[in-house]
């Protein structure tokens, strides 16, 4: 079958009334209607993020930001250029207004043909803009709208008309799921009160709740004096403070425009809104940490760098899967000792496992040389790999960095998964050992994937862990934002009943010795996965 390409853009006719540039109305086609799109055979959605916003000529917040944004965290992002501002790291020097109609017939081009999932606001410079927009949301809409009320840059020149307030308080808010006012903003929507504490920044989003939104976050980067830069969320019943290092730098330009976008684009993928706002918090305290010493410009504010994970080592785009929470149906861990015991390398014990039907496998190789482990720890990507089955390493981030594993599993003691996220970059799995809900929720803010809770059972295994039982499990489960797996004393005999418990994000069992302290590790495996499989279907 032969494929129509798309017809190329033509301008032949006459101008149009908008601007003696613009193109010809050429119709809105549907995807029944596109002969190109039959070309693809599996098609694959692209978490798309539409931001609608202003140019910053200097490149480090608005449009410009959005778009690099969306693109380090995997999102598409078409934009909608409301204004175009002069500005560089000393201020704003000049603002220029779109025209209204130029506005709503980017919004129709977009919004009509691309599949949009979550739309982004920044500055949105007057009111006609807004109405404009709350138009072609009901005409078009979309999953999220994600609303950064863009009112004053941060050298204090002003980026909208004080009429815009009423449109976003009586318009805009009551159909946005998240709106996220630095304290600057924050106040001025409140009619100028003043914001200073913490309790401050809760008061004001609980009214700027009551204008409609879904949640609210009241950004705290502009409050002076704290180690911390801590932001307030609010969801008409609860609060959660958003903590974070602060970080000592002048290239904060863009922050807010980073992590409302950071926002959308997590939104767009498929996240919580509680989920998301944290990828994003982690994210903009992660790129200002990279940027730190960077110099852009003479100014007292310089830009960041949203691709910083380009230059982190490890981050082999495409290489690894997004991590699957099934994968940890059956986790299987080594132990060296046991293993010497039976006479198995770690090859033939992986190997083994596989062959039996482990679903990821851990290196967890307590004494052992790193040269002989790294050597190992390659041997075993290579049989992992060939087989699609992840390999993680035990608490060694240098090993899996130097065999490329597929991450790290820590304990408590070991550095923090936040730590390991900046070492591995984003694509690498990254597990936590838990007893407490206090520990997930620690494990989660830190960018973990997984959680591993134990022991569930007593365990000769390791040394001065206590047993938690099904009710610490429970509690574990309930609190983590995280899939679960259970470890610890798990064996043929019990495994049946851990699976049973059938708590929404356990996902799995994790195993030593059940496995590797025994002859024939792939008859072990293939038995304790068909104990499973009869409680639980692997999806
Ligand atoms: N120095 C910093 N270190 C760590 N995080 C920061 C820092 N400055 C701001 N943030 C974080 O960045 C995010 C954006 O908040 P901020 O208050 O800076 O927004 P904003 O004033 O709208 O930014 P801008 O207008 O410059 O784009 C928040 O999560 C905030 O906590
Ligand atoms: C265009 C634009 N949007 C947003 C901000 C807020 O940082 C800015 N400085 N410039
Ligand atoms: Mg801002």
């Amino acid at each position: 079958m032969s494929c129509a390409p798309p017809p190329p853009i033509l301008r032949l006719h006459p101008p149009s009334s908008i601007s003696p540039f613009s193109s010809p109305r050429r119709p809105h086609l549907s995807p029944r209607t596109c002969p190109w799109r039959l070309a693809a055979a599996r098609e694959m959605p692209w978490p798309h993020v539409l931001t609608v916003a202003g140019s910053d000529s200097s490149a480090g917040a608005g449009i410009q930001a959005d778009v690099k944004a969306c693109a380090a965290l995997g999102a598409y992002c078409s934009s909608v250029i409301t204004a175009v501002t002069a500005q560089n790291t000393a201020g704003v020097q000049g603002v220029h207004l779109v025209p209204e109609e130029l506005i709503r017939e980017q919004l129709q081009s977009v919004l009509s043909d691309m599949s949009v999932d979550v739309v982004k606001t920044g500055m949105l410079p007057s009111a006609g803009i807004i109405k404009i927009l709350c138009e072609s949301l009901q005409k078009f809409p979309v999953k999220a709208l994600v609303v950064d009320p863009v009112m004053v840059s941060t050298s204090g020149d002003s980026l909208s008309d004080p009429s815009t307030l009423t449109y976003y308080r009586d318009g805009l808010f009551a159909m946005a799921d998240i709106v996220t006012p630095n304290v600057k903003e924050a106040s001025k929507l409140l009619g100028g009160v003043s914001l200073h504490t913490i309790a401050d920044m809760r008061d004001a989003a609980e009214s700027i709740y009551k204008f409609g939104p879904r949640y609210v976050l009241v950004k705290g980067g502009d409050m002076p004096d704290s180690s911390e830069a801590i932001d307030v969320f609010y969801d008409g019943k609860e609060f959660v403070e958003f903590r974070g290092h602060r970080i000592k730098t002048r290239n904060t330009h863009g922050t807010g425009c980073t992590l409302a976008s950071s926002i959308a684009a997590e939104l767009a993928k498929g996240s919580s809104m509680l989920n998301a706002v944290q990828v994003a918090k982690n994210f903009v305290e992660s790129a200002l940490h990279h940027s730190k010493d960077l110099v852009i410009g003479n100014g007292p504010q310089g830009p960041f760098d949203h691709l910083f994970r380009l230059k982190c080592p490890p981050y082999n785009i495409g290489s690894q899967q997004r991590f699957n929470p099934d994968s940890l149906f059956l986790y299987a861990v080594t132990d060296s000792r046991m293993n010497k015991r039976w006479g198995h390398s770690i090859e033939d014990a992986v190997k083994a496992a596989i062959e039996g039907g482990a679903t990821i496998v851990q290196l967890r190789e307590k004494d052992i040389e790193s040269r002989p482990f790294l050597e190992a720890a390659k041997a075993c990507m290579e049989i992992c790999r060939s087989s699609g089955v992840p390999l993680l390493i035990n608490d060694r981030v240098d090993i899996a960095l130097a065999c490329n594993a597929d991450g790290v599993h820590v304990g408590q003691s070991d550095i923090s998964a936040r730590e390991v996220r900046e070492l591995l970059g984003p694509g690498k799995i990254i597990g936590v050992s838990c007893k407490t809900p206090a520990q997930a929720e620690q494990a989660w803010r830190d960018g973990a994937d997984y959680l591993g809770c134990g022991g569930v059972f007593p365990t000769t295994t390791k040394a001065n862990n206590p047993t938690l039982g099904f009710g610490g499990l429970k509690a574990v489960c309930l609190a983590s934002k995280l899939p679960v797996v259970a470890i610890g004393g798990i064996n043929a005999t019990n495994a049946g009943s851990v699976m049973e418990l059938d708590f929404p994000n356990l996902k799995g069992v994790a195993v030593v010795s059940a496995l590797f302290d025994r002859e024939c590790v792939s008859s072990e495996t293939r038995n304790l996965r068909s104990i499973l499989a009869s409680v639980r279907c692997l999806a």
